[in-house]
């Protein structure tokens, strides 16, 4: 058999479903998920080896219509700047809906002159199963993307044979990472990505996207983690909202988001969290630069 391997990126308008679809890929949750459109902000590297090749694959922010903010410049570029150097874009979008923000997609990967494949999912939805096979051919006709695959990202419809589709779509060779390697970010990366979703599912309007989360101690002894973190919101009434009356609802925050660091490093975790307010940080570039979110 021959053996492939190749770099894949994921795009997509946001709140597709982009992280779940890498988390079922890989087998493992690499990337936060959330109702609320905007979850990702980085992207991410996830490596799958499979006995005949490997795929390595790279989540990207959902891009967005508002580039005014720096925060949104900066998920816009690197939702683009992944595809330089990929060899396959898959392009997914919900089984449900068509946008402009998905137009704005197309846009971008039709202007990349790569490999294309678009992936329907959540099609555990649709209601009727007759619908399926039209709505596949409009897809197809509309974006000029010839290979479509339906999906279920959340529970796992056909995603062996998306993956056995995107493995073939590569060139042939030897794999770029050891085998037993799953991304390339640092494991306080996902402690900072793990505490920030928490904040997503926990709160609604816009804290969420004032949230941003600095790890001040990444601690690893032999049979614990002690993580300290810094929890940034930009205005004093969101702070006040994320400590709570004696500190109850940070508590509550941290025992969850400390759940989630036990289960994901395999260890026990002592996990502290404060909450810091610094005016503006997402609108502005120095700030941004400073909390993680660089080129
Ligand atoms: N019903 C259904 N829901 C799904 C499926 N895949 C993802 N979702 C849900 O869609 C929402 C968004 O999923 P994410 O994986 O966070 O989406 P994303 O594209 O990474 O979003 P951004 O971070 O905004 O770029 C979550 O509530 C998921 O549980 C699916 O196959 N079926």
């Amino acid at each position: 058999m021959k053996h492939r391997a190749g770099h894949v990126a994921l795009v997509g308008r946001p709140n597709v479903g982009k992280s779940t679809l890498l988390n079922r890929l890989l087998g493992q949750k690499l990337a936060i998920t959330s109702h609320k459109p905007q979850t990702t902000r980085h992207s991410i590297l996830g490596i799958n080896t499979l006995d005949d090749g490997q795929i390595v694959y790279i989540d990207t922010p959902g891009i967005h219509q508002r580039g005014d903010k720096a925060m949104n410049r900066y998920l816009n570029r690197t939702a683009t700047s992944v595809l330089a150097g990929v060899d396959l874009v898959v392009m997914l979008v919900d089984s449900s809906n068509w946008t402009d923000e998905d137009e704005m997609v197309l846009q971008r990967v039709h202007r990349s002159k790569l490999p294309l494949m678009l992936v329907v999912n959540k099609i555990d939805t649709l209601k009727q199963r007759e619908d399926l096979l039209p709505l596949l051919a409009s897809l197809s006709e509309k974006t000029g993307i010839e290979t479509v695959i339906p999906i279920s990202a959340r529970n796992g419809d056909n995603c062996d044979h998306l993956e056995d589709t995107i493995l073939q779509a590569l060139p042939e060779g030897d794999n770029f990472y050891a085998e037993d390697q799953i991304t390339d970010r640092p494991e306080r990366f996902f402690a900072a990505e793990l505490i920030r979703e928490q904040i997503t599912r926990r709160y609604h309007k816009e804290l969420p996207y004032s949230a941003t989360v600095e790890i001040e101690e990444f601690d690893v002894q032999p049979h614990i983690y002690r993580i300290s973190a810094i929890i940034w919101v930009e205005r004093q009434n969101q702070k006040g909202i994320l400590v709570g009356k004696g500190g109850q609802a940070l508590k509550e925050t941290a025992t969850e988001a400390r759940k989630e660091l036990q289960k994901f490093f395999q260890n026990k975790v002592y996990l502290r969290l404060w909450v810091k307010v610094k005016k503006s940080w997402s609108a502005d570039q120095a700030s941004l630069s400073r909390l993680g979110y660089s080129d």
